[in-house]
């Protein structure tokens, strides 16, 4: 029987593109795609792996918890596909962008175990220091996140790394004095000005949690406002991974 070629009755081996014999043949387009889509792909994933050994000199970590980290860098890559859990111009640096400045707050706060991020997003920090407490005594990561898709996504990183999260589908202000225990460290990053994250942090402030947040270069700034509502002395630790500092605040009382 003989060959049809779709939306016509000429043989396929005569089709323009099909490949004669003696002929070469161009791709056909749709695979000329995918070609390009791979090389995109395999030039991504290099460009990503010298990023991680960057990363990995400003932050040693073990070797579980680099696997650990390997997992949920895969899952991220995968469901940021058809979910926006980074800016997509920081894919390439995603090891010294996010989980190198995650990973600088475990040095911070070397002996805390129980640990609360708020409006976690992809994750960062609060995955990365999950994945970085793994098989620590009595550790936790509480991740409070109000975007369903993001706090789904944060369940399943939690799984594929077999770390110790727990996930708040929740805001924060409802949910914050709700966490159940203790919290040593309380850890926000491009979440909100520095005053409104005091106001969000306070109440687990107040039961002993120290802060430590991530922010820009625009740190002065913020401290300026903040001490308008707050009485705070905080320590200034310069990133390990760009321009930014992190706050370090152990007390904090509402002015007036
Ligand atoms: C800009 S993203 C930052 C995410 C992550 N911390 C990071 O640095 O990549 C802020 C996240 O906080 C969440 N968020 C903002 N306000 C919140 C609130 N009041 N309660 C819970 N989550 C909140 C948003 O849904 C978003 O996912």
């Amino acid at each position: 029987m003989k060959q049809r070629g779709p939306g016509g009755d000429r043989p396929l081996s005569r089709r323009p593109g099909a490949g004669g014999a003696g002929r070469r043949s161009e791709p056909a387009p749709a695979r000329r795609k995918i070609d390009k889509a791979s090389a995109n792909d395999q030039a991504l994933d290099s460009i990503i792996a010298a990023d991680k050994r960057e990363a990995l000199k400003l932050a040693p970590v073990s070797r579980e918890t680099e696997d650990r980290l390997d997992r949920y860098i895969a899952l991220l890559r995968e469901w940021q596909a058809k979910t926006n859990l980074v800016a997509p111009s920081t894919l390439p640096n995603l090891w010294t962008r996010h989980i190198a400045d995650s990973l600088q707050l475990v040095d911070l706060a070397s002996t805390a175990r129980r640990w609360a991020d708020l409006g976690s997003g992809g994750g960062f920090p609060g995955v990365v220091l999950a994945c970085a407490m793994a098989g620590r005594p009595g550790a936790s990561v509480h991740l409070v996140e109000r975007i369903a898709k993001k706090a789904a996504f944060l369940r399943e990183a939690i799984r594929v790394t077999t770390s110790p999260g727990v996930v708040h589908l929740a805001e924060i202000g409802d949910n914050v004095d709700r966490i159940t225990g203790p919290v040593d460290c309380v850890t926000a990053r491009a979440l909100a000005p520095l005053h409104q994250l005091i106001g969000f942090a306070e109440p687990l402030m107040r039961q002993g949690a120290k802060a430590l947040f991530l922010k820009g270069q625009d740190v002065e700034a913020e401290l300026t406002e903040a001490a308008k509502y707050w009485n705070i002395r905080p320590q200034l630790h310069q990133s390990r991974t760009g321009d930014g500092w992190v706050v370090e605040l152990t007390s904090v009382e509402r002015r007036g």
